[in-house]
């Protein structure tokens, strides 16, 4: 299955890049219709109790995950390998959780993404997000195109 961000160049981002060294180098992992992605979390993710995992590393993880499948989708929509031709970014315009049931941080969380909805400008993401058997967090992320110029200086 295709790993998104190894295909992906120029990539610096802090939820899902592997060459930032201080990032959580998150992996999304493409089957043509939904991107899935496990991520371990650390004792040091915890939330006000060391049992549960803090909020806004879900909605980090949730967050990068969402917008590298709504660019993998991007590409398929094309008829292009992601990473290929004139790049495709798309950045988070909107981001709507609902924290549905505190995540233990034994986790790992898995997370499971599918584009519901895609225009010229902006495309709408679901993610649920899972321990175990239990959907602890669950996602409706709208993600706008930008020119991949956009993060340039
Ligand atoms: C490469 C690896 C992946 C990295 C993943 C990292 C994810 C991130 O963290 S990205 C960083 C955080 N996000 C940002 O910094 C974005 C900051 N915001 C912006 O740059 C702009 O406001 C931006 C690009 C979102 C929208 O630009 P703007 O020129 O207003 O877009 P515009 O042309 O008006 O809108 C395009 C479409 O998106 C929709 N839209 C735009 N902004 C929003 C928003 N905030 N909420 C909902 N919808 C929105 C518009 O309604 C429009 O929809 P439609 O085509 O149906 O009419």
């Amino acid at each position: 299955m295709t790993i998104i961000q190894h295909q992906m160049s120029g990539n610096h981002c802090f939820g899902c890049s592997p060459d930032n060294p201080h990032g959580h180098h998150i992996e999304s992992r493409w089957d043509g219709q939904v991107a899935t992605c496990t991520f371990q979390p650390q004792t040091w993710h915890c939330a006000g109790s060391p049992n549960f995992v803090y909020g806004g590393l879900i909605a980090s993880v949730i967050d990068c995950h969402s917008i590298c499948t709504a660019i993998a989708e991007a590409y398929q929509r094309e008829g292009r390998a992601i990473g290929t031709g004139d790049g495709i970014l798309y950045v988070t315009g909107h981001l709507d959780i609902r924290y549905l049931a505190a995540a233990p941080i034994a986790g790992p969380l898995v997370l499971a993404a599918r584009v519901t909805e895609a225009g010229a400008r902006k495309s709408l993401v679901s993610c649920d997000l899972h321990v175990g058997e239990t959907l602890c967090a669950q996602a409706e992320v709208v993600a706008v195109k930008v020119p991949a110029s956009w993060g340039d200086a």
